[in-house]
C-alpha cells in the first residue's frame, strides 16, 4: 500500500509508504488522493498529520518516472493545492528525509514539524531539474527571495537546526516528530488558516531584489558553466516576485519543460542512478555487493602526512574513525600534524555552527613515527608519494607488525597493486584505495582489486568508501587504473593542439566552455608539471636514458610531445613554482594568467619542427579531446577494468571534473552517437597513424556496427572485470 491512514483520536494520521526513500511515484499520488479526500470528508477528524513509513518523509518524486507516462497522472502540485486549501488544519511530521517533491508537500502542508536528525533541502537542481510542485514559489513567500534562491539554487540539504532558523519548519524536536505534529495538529483546531496557506502570501518587490537576482544569474552563470538548471530555478524564483502564483506555477511548468528538452536533466539524473550503481559491484567469481560481508573498521592508520594523507586522516575522522598518523621523521611529522590540527579545527567549527558536538562527530587522531603502534588497527592506508620501492619497503614492515586480519590499502594512483601486495605474506588484504586530492573533499574514491584480493577486503573498501561519503567505484588493477590512465590520450592530444597551433588558454577556453571545471593546462599547472616528468623520465622517455638519436618528436616509433617536458627542463613545475603553462602572481599562486613566455616558446618550437599550424576551430579542440578520452574508455571496458560504462562516468563525473549535465565521456560518446565517434576517430587516425591512441577501440567499432545501442545495453557486448597488466 502505498500509503496508510488511522485515526489518532480526532487527527488522522496519512502514512507514506514506498520503501526505500517514499519516493512520490504514481502510486502514492493516487493513495495520497485517495486517503487525503478520505481525511477530509470523515466528520470525526478534525485535523490531518502527514509523515513518511520508516522515519523517512519522503525523497520527493520517483526519478524513475521523469520522461514516461506515469509523471503524466495526478500532478503532485495538485494534491499540494488540495492540501493547502483544506478546512483541516495539516502538518506535516518530517523525519530523515524531506527532499524535493517531499519538501514541496510539507511546504503545502499548515505547519512542518521536524525531528532534529532530519533534512530537508529542493536539490531538484541537482539532477537538472527544478522543484516543479510549486517550490520556486512556496519556498519564496516563507522565508524571502535570497533564502530561497540559495536553497534552490544549491540544492543542498540542510539540517533540521538551519531549517527552524530559515523559518522552512515549525518546531524541531529531539524526540518522536510524529507525537509533537499530532499534539501540534491538536492545538491548532480551529485556528485560521489564510495565513498558512503559502500561494496567498504576497511578496512584495524592490529593485534591491531585481538587483540581487541579476546578480544571482551572472554568479550562476560563472559557478555552473553551461547548466541551465540554476537559471531556470532563478527564473522561476524571480516570477515569483513578479506574478501571481498561478502565474508562477505556469512560469515553472513551462521552465520544467524546456529543461527537459536540452537533455541536461536526462543525463543528470543518468549520473545519479551511476553512482547508485556502482555501489553494486561483482566481481568476475560471481560474487556480489550483496552476497559479501564488510568487516567493521574501527580504528585505522595513515601513513605519510602529505597532502594526500592529510586529506585521507580528515575523512576517517570525520567518519568518526580514529586514525594513528605515521609519518617517517619527526620534523616531516610536526609539519603534517600542524597542517591536520588546522583542518580539523575548520571541521570542529562548522559542526559547532550546525550545533553538534565536535568530540562526539570527529574520530581522535594520534600521530606517531612509531609503527609498532598499529598492531592493532583495523585498517592501513599508505600515503607516500609514487615510488614502487618506498611502498614496497612499507608493506613489508606492515605485513610484519599488523594483525593478520589487518587490510592493507595503498593510495597509489597507479602503481601495480599485486606487486606491492607480493611483499607482503597476506596479498588477500591488500588493496588499492585511490583518493582524489583533496582527499577530505573530493567524492571519489577508485577501489582497485588485485590478483589476490578477497572478496572480503573488496567489501571493507567499498564499504568504508561508502562510511567516507563517498563514491567508490570497484577497477581492476592496470597500469594507471581507469580514471588516470583515459587522462593519457586526453593530455596527449591538447599537447598536439598546441604545437599544431593553438595556445593553453584557448584549449582550456574551449574545454571549460565545453563545461569541465578546468582546462588540461589549468589542471596539469594545479597537479604539478613534475609529477608527470619524474614518471617519465623513469620510463625512458624523456631525461639521459632516451637513446641517443631519437627523433624529438618521436618514441618508440609513435608521436610524442616533448612541450611538457621542456617546460619542466626550465623549472616551470605549474602553481608551486609560479609558472607552468601559466604565469602566477607568486610561487604557489592560483591565478594564471597567458604568459608571453609560453607563446614565445610554443612559437619557436613549431617554427623548428616546421609544424603547419591549423587554421582554429574549438569544435575541433572539444572532439579531439573527448573522444579520445571515451576511446580509451572502450578499451578499458574492453580489458574487462571497469565493469561497465557507467563506472567510467561516475569516475570522470566526481574525479576529474566532468560536467554531470553532460554525463560523462562514455555517456557524450553516447548521445554524440557511436558512428559519428567512430567515424571522428577513423579519420584523425587515418591522418595520424603515429597516433596509436587514436585508433578507434574494437568495442566502439562492435557498438557502433550495432548501431550504437543504448548506453545501459552495452554491458551485455563488454568482457568479464579482469586485472590486466
Ligand atoms: C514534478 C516534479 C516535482 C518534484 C521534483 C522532485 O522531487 S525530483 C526528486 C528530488 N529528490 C532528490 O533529488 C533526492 C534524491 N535522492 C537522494 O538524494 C538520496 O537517494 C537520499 C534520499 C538522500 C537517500 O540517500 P541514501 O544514501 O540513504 O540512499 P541511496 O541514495 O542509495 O538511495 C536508496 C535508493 O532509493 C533510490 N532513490 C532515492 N531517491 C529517489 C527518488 N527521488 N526517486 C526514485 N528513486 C530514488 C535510489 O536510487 C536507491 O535505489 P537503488 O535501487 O538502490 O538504486
Amino acid at each position: 500500500m502505498a500509503a496508510t491512514r488511522r485515526l489518532a483520536n480526532t487527527v488522522a494520521v496519512i502514512t507514506i509508504s514506498h520503501p526505500p526513500v517514499n519516493a512520490l511515484s504514481s502510486s502514492v499520488r493516487h493513495a495520497l488522493v485517495k486517503e487525503f479526500g478520505e481525511a477530509s470528508r470523515d466528520p470525526k477528524v478534525e485535523a490531518i498529520v502527514l509523515n513518511g513509513s520508516g522515519r523517512k518523509f519522503s525523497a520527493g518524486a520517483d526519478i524513475r518516472e521523469f520522461g514516461t507516462s506515469a509523471i503524466k497522472t495526478v500532478s503532485l502540485e495538485d494534491i499540494n493545492s488540495t492540501i493547502e486549501a483544506s478546512q483541516k488544519p495539516v502538518v506535516a511530521a518530517i523525519e530523515g528525509i524531506a527532499l524535493g517533491g517531499g519538501l514541496e508537500l510539507a511546504l503545502a502542508c499548515h505547519y512542518r514539524v521536524a525531528d532534529i536528525q532530519a533534512k530537508v533541502g529542493l536539490p531538484e537542481v541537482l539532477i537538472g531539474i527544478l522543484p516543479a510542485a510549486g517550490g520556486t514559489q512556496r519556498l519564496p513567500r516563507l522565508i524571502g527571495v535570497p533564502a530561497a534562491l540559495d536553497v534552490i539554487v544549491r540544492g543542498r540539504h540542510i539540517p533540521a537546526s538551519e531549517a527552524l532558523k530559515l523559518g522552512i519548519v515549525d518546531e524541531v524536536v529531539q524526540g518522536n516528530a510524529l507525537d509533537a505534529a499530532i499534539q501540534l495538529a491538536r492545538k491548532v483546531i480551529g485556528y485560521p488558516l489564510n495565513k498558512k496557506r503559502l500561494s496567498t502570501v504576497r511578496i512584495s518587490s524592490d529593485s534591491n531584489l531585481e538587483d540581487f537576482l541579476d546578480t544571482a544569474v551572472e554568479k550562476a552563470k560563472k559557478q555552473f558553466r553551461g547548466a541551465k538548471a540554476p537559471l531556470a530555478c532563478i527564473e522561476a524564483v524571480r516570477a515569483s516576485v513578479h506574478l501571481s502564483y498561478h502565474q508562477g506555477l505556469e512560469k515553472e511548468r513551462q521552465l520544467f519543460f524546456s529543461l527537459w528538452a536540452t537533455g541536461q536533466p536526462q543525463a543528470q539524473q543518468y549520473a545519479f542512478f551511476s553512482e547508485r550503481e556502482a555501489g553494486k559491484w561483482t566481481h568476475s567469481s560471481g560474487a556480489r555487493w550483496d552476497t559479501e560481508e564488510a568487516k567493521p573498521i574501527r580504528t585505522a592508520a595513515v601513513i605519510g602526512l602529505g597532502t594526500m594523507g592529510r586529506g585521507i586522516v580528515i575523512s576517517l575522522s570525520k567518519a568518526k574513525i580514529p586514525v594513528i598518523a605515521i609519518e617517517q621523521d619527526a620534523q616531516q611529522l610536526e609539519v603534517g600534524k600542524k597542517a591536520v590540527n588546522s583542518l580539523l579545527e575548520r571541521e570542529a567549527e562548522k559542526l559547532k555552527q550546525q550545533g553538534s558536538v565536535p568530540s562526539s562527530n570527529l574520530g581522535s587522531v594520534h600521530f606517531t613515527l612509531d609503527f609498532g603502534e598499529l598492531q592493532d588497527v583495523d585498517l592501513v592506508i599508505e600515503a607516500v608519494y609514487e615510488n614502487m620501492e618506498l611502498k614496497k619497503e612499507i608493506f613489508r614492515k606492515l605485513s610484519s607488525v599488523c594483525k593478520p586480519d589487518a587490510f592493507l590499502c595503498t593510495n597509489t594512483s597507479g602503481l601495480n597493486v599485486d606487486e606491492i601486495a607480493s611483499v607482503t605474506h597476506r596479498p588477500n588484504q591488500v588493496i588499492g584505495t585511490h583518493f582524489f586530492s583533496p582527499a577530505n573533499i573530493m567524492r571519489l574514491l577508485e577501489v582497485v582489486r588485485g590478483q589476490q584480493t578477497s572478496l572480503t577486503a573488496i567489501a571493507t573498501a567499498m564499504n568504508l568508501g561508502k562510511k567516507l561519503g563517498k563514491v567508490a567505484v570497484l577497477v581492476g588493477n592496470c597500469p594507471l587504473f581507469v580514471g588516470n590512465r583515459m587522462l593519457g590520450p586526453y593530455l596527449e592530444q591538447a599537447s598536439y593542439l598546441l604545437e599544431e597551433g593553438y595556445y593553453p588558454e584557448e584549449v582550456d577556453q574551449a574545454m571549460e566552455e565545453f563545461g569541465f571545471a578546468m582546462g588540461p593546462f589549468r589542471m596539469m599547472d594545479l597537479a604539478g608539471l613534475d609529477v608527470g616528468w619524474r614518471s617519465r623520465t623513469e620510463k625512458g622517455l624523456t631525461g639521459a636514458k632516451v637513446p641517443q638519436g631519437t627523433p624529438a618528436r618521436q618514441r618508440l616509433g609513435s608521436r610524442y610531445s616533448p612541450l611538457a617536458d621542456i617546460l619542466c627542463e626550465s623549472g616551470r613545475f605549474g602553481q608551486k613554482t609560479g609558472r607552468g603553462w601559466y604565469q602566477y602572481e607568486k610561487p604557489g599562486g592560483r591565478t594564471g594568467k597567458p604568459d608571453p613566455w609560453v607563446k614565445d616558446f610554443l612559437q619557436k618550437y613549431r617554427k623548428t619542427h616546421q609544424i603547419k599550424q591549423q587554421p582554429s576551430n574549438p569544435e575541433q579542440i572539444v572532439e579531439r579531446c573527448a573522444f579520445a578520452l571515451a576511446n580509451e574508455g572502450f578499451r578499458i571496458l574492453e580489458d574487462g577494468i571497469a565493469s561497465c560504462p557507467e563506472d567510467i562516468d561516475v569516475i570522470y563525473n566526481n574525479g576529474y571534473g566532468w560536467p554531470k549535465y553532460r554525463g560523462g565521456p562514455m555517456y557524450y560518446a553516447s548521445s554524440v552517437g557511436l558512428p559519428k565517434v567512430l567515424d571522428t576517430l577513423e579519420k584523425y587516425y587515418k591522418a595520424n597513424p603515429d597516433v596509436p591512441s587514436m585508433k578507434p577501440a574494437f568495442l566502439l567499432k562492435k557498438l557502433a556496427a550495432l548501431g550504437g545501442p543504448p548506453i545501459k545495453e552495452w554491458r551485455t557486448q563488454v568482457g568479464k572485470p579482469v586485472n590486466k597488466l
